[in-house]
């Protein structure tokens, strides 16, 4: 059967928020798609969606996020916007994304994957370790914030929320010491200068999926299957199908501290995955290699064994 492609009368309408990393996320999924097709990019149109995550008023001040309502907080518009058929596709941080989509959804396409690490961004020291006792670290993820204080209980974390420019600004103000960004964030933005340092993950290891872009389609919808099946990746599919299988075990949100990284060596699939308190009190960690194509039962074992590990009421707030 013929693939009914999409033209600049008949545009493939792909859905996305509206921060400029989105924007950035989203003309990179048109211009891999259009490069695929050897179609100009007026047959794809870049549909903004608002958001509750997008709304100021809702996240205004130092709101946490998860009183707001957790992970879905930037996806739950974008998702009914591609069942009601307003969007075709949608691109997404999958980094945000609830490990289960809503029926009638998948996510079976994904970009391929940026620098997986963490930046460590200061403007007076260059790294952590030279911050004094007190110091303010600004963020809002729960994993950095028990990283950061497993290893220097001496620190101080305070709520930093905004995109990207809003948080240098802070910095510049004192607001915090220091903070940390996705390097691949600040890739996708050209703003790989506002980084002192890449972290390796063996000293911060990184959220479940950084880096990867994932783009989620109607289950039924064939054209866009066909579509996304060209541009798909499929290595990193492997590590986030791994690293996810690893959230979904541990029932995680961006309520709990988590961490994991998948890689491939060979055949093979290497997961890394770290599980916090989130007083930053204790951490567990755990280092396993198994065939690429057992990635997400390593997943789970691990998920088990880190959570026989801890015990009841690990993630329970203490602060
Ligand atoms: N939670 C917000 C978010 N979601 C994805 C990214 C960065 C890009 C990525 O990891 O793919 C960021 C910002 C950040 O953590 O600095």
């Amino acid at each position: 059967m013929k693939l009914e492609l999409p033209s600049p009368r008949t545009p493939l309408k792909l859905g996305t928020r509206g921060s400029p990393l989105a924007l950035a996320q989203a003309y990179e999924t048109r211009d891999r798609l259009a490069g695929a097709f050897d179609l100009p990019h007026e047959a794809f149109q870049i549909v903004v969606i608002k958001t509750t995550g997008d709304n100021r008023a809702m996240i205004a001040a130092d709101r946490p996020l998860k009183e707001i309502g957790g992970k879905g907080l930037f996806t739950k518009e974008i998702e009914e916007a591609l069942l009601a058929g307003v969007i075709d596709v949608a691109v997404h941080s999958m980094k945000d994304m609830p490990v289960s989509q809503p029926n009638g959804l998948v996510i079976d396409c994904y970009l391929p994957r940026e620098d997986v690490r963490d930046a460590f961004v200061a403007p007076l020291v260059d790294v952590l370790a030279d911050l004094p006792a007190g110091a303010k670290v600004g963020t809002s993820s729960l994993r950095r914030k028990a990283q950061v204080l497993v290893a220097y209980p001496h620190l101080e974390v305070v709520e930093f929320r905004g995109n990207v420019q809003t948080r240098l600004r802070k910095l510049d103000d004192g607001v915090a010491d220091c903070t940390f960004l996705a390097m691949a964030g600040l890739n996708r933005l050209d703003r790989s200068d506002v980084a002192t340092a890449a972290i390796d993950p063996d000293v911060m290891l990184p959220a479940v999926a950084q880096g990867a872009i994932g783009i989620e389609r109607r289950a039924d919808d064939t054209r866009a299957a066909d579509m996304l099946a060209a541009i798909h990746h499929a290595s990193t599919g492997q590590q986030l199908a791994a690293e996810r299988a690893f959230l979904a075990a541990l029932d995680g949100s961006c309520e709990t501290p988590i961490a994991a990284l998948a890689e491939l060596t060979g055949g093979n699939l290497r997961l890394r995955g770290e599980i916090l308190r989130p007083d930053g009190s204790e951490s567990l960690s755990d280092d396993r290699t198994a065939p690429i194509e057992d990635g997400i039962e390593l997943g789970r074992a691990m998920a088990e064994t880190l959570l026989n590990e801890a015990g009841d009421g690990f993630f329970d707030w203490r602060v």
